[in-house]
């Protein structure tokens, strides 16, 4: 069978590399050994080679200059290739499941929430009023922090979101939420009992949550100045077309699952790394004294302290790069094309794997360690191979927000607390960066 699937695919002008077998591929290698199936593969045919993971004939590529141009050229068939349950549950207005002109333009809704004067008059202020009672009352106990933290992305983006605060509609949000979130990463086997049916049952029910918001906010509208995201989705204005409720359903989802596991997820582990690093934990905690010693206790962060968080800044950075929060892009061809010299066939994936790069000694000396330091040198964040967060048509627009909500939870966690970890909990680094049965760490208070 492994000899008929491969020549199967000896067809000419594909790339070098392994097909595994007859449907399943090499999935299971893929899953098993992870990124050394990755490393293997790259030693014996290269940086651009095809495999079959996941379902699909896939072409990965490790290759910086073939990964910028994948990223730049969606315009000729090189569109969004993630799987079909997270298209199906995260709706058909979503970011990803959108193209050329659409695309731009919401894309263009999405930035105009975010962006630096989004950020600091109105995202910034409802982050740390957020944060500060989020974080408050964790004195003398053992918490679970990737729980935490994963609350926190959440609820934080509700805040933003539609104002709503921790109560009941968040607790009924949030079970929901969490079953999308698993949806979305399951087969799409629509049965009773299985993740892609529960995904998409939640996804109905926060659809009718959302539609009542929506209907409240319309009839209030007349009457209060909401400053929210929603309400400026809502409003149109002169340079923006008008969203319909599907499309600002969909870009709120869109909001919430997008930032919710990358935020947490780095949170988690910048509070690991800060635990097993008690050098880099000091200059931090030095940091956020000094802004606070410049403000009473009662004020909040504001813009200009977060731009002065270099040290934080560089944390995080770090923490993203060693920890790996996100593994690779996916794309998948429109047309059969040329690439690097070979004939990649209509519909087949192109996984852009990062995670090799975030480890590469030319880039990073000593790749292995936690070093901050490493990030001072602000250039190190633009340099074209890092794409932490995307890169070209679809480069991350909530890094500013997801840069500024860690470095506000950093402020407060080092500020009020230090910990210590309970011990013996596993922590998993592939498929996802995740503490199994949670990462759990004793608290209290600093003074
Ligand atoms: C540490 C935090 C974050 C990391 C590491 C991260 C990473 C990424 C990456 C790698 C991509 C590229 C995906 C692709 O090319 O297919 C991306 C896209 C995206 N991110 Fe983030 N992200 C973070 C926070 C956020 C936050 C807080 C938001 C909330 C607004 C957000 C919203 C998005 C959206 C909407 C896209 C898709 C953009 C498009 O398709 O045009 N991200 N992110």
């Amino acid at each position: 069978l492994l000899k008929w699937n491969e020549v199967r695919y000896r067809k000419k002008g594909l790339p070098p590399g392994t097909m595994g077998w007859p449907v399943f591929g090499e999935t299971t290698e893929f899953l098993k050994q992870g990124p050394n199936f990755m490393k293997n593969q790259r030693a014996r045919y290269g940086s651009f080679f095809k495999s079959h993971i996941l379902g699909c004939p896939t072409i990965v590529s490790m290759d910086p200059d073939i990964n910028r141009y994948v990223l730049m050229n969606e315009a000729k068939g090189l569109v969004p290739g993630y799987p079909q349950s997270m298209l199906d549950i995260l709706g058909k207005c979503n970011i990803a499941a959108v193209h050329g002109s659409t695309h731009r333009y919401m894309r263009g809704a999405l930035l105009s929430l975010v962006s630096s004067t989004m950020i600091r008059d109105q995202l910034l202020p409802k982050i740390d009023h957020f944060l500060r009672s989020h974080l408050s009352n964790w004195d003398s106990s053992t918490i679970d922090i990737q729980e935490k933290t994963k609350e926190m992305a959440l609820l934080s983006s509700l805040k933003q979101i539609a104002g709503i605060e921790s109560g009941p509609m968040s607790e009924e949000f949030m079970p929901e939420f969490f079953k999308l979130v698993l949806g979305t990463l399951s087969l799409p086997i629509d049965l009773p009992g299985t993740n892609y049916r529960r995904g998409l049952q939640a996804r109905k029910n926060i659809i009718s949550m959302l539609r009542k918001l929506i209907e409240e906010r319309k009839a209030s509208m007349e009457t209060h100045d909401h400053r929210d995201m929603l309400s400026s989705l809502m409003r149109s204005d002169e340079n923006r077309q008008k969203l319909t409720d599907e499309e600002i359903i969909d870009q709120i989802i869109t909001i919430l699952y997008s930032g919710y596991e990358t935020v947490s997820t780095t949170s988690m582990m910048a509070v690991k790394y800060l635990h097993d690093h008690p050098k880099v934990l000091q200059q931090l905690r030095e940091e956020h004294l000094e802004i606070r010693g410049r403000k009473r206790p009662e004020d909040p962060i504001e813009w200009d302290d977060f731009k002065s968080m270099s040290f934080t800044r560089a944390v995080i950075y770090e923490t993203s790069r060693l920890a790996t929060i996100v593994n690779g892009v996916l794309r998948k061809t429109t047309q059969d094309m040329e690439l690097n010299g070979f004939v990649i066939p209509k519909g087949w994936r192109i996984y852009i794997y990062t995670r090799e790069m975030n480890y590469n000694p030319y880039l990073y000396p000593d790749p292995l360690v936690f070093n901050p330091w490493r990030w001072l040198d602000k250039s190190q964040e633009s340099i074209n191979n890092n794409l932490m967060f995307g890169g070209g048509t679809r480069q991350c627009p909530g890094k500013e927000l997801g840069v500024a909500e860690i470095s506000t939870f950093l402020h407060y966690f080092v500020i009020r607390y230090r910990w210590e970890e309970v011990g013996g909990d596993k922590l998993m680094k592939f498929p996802r960066v995740e503490a199994p049965y949670g990462l759990h760490i004793r608290v209290q208070n600093l003074y």
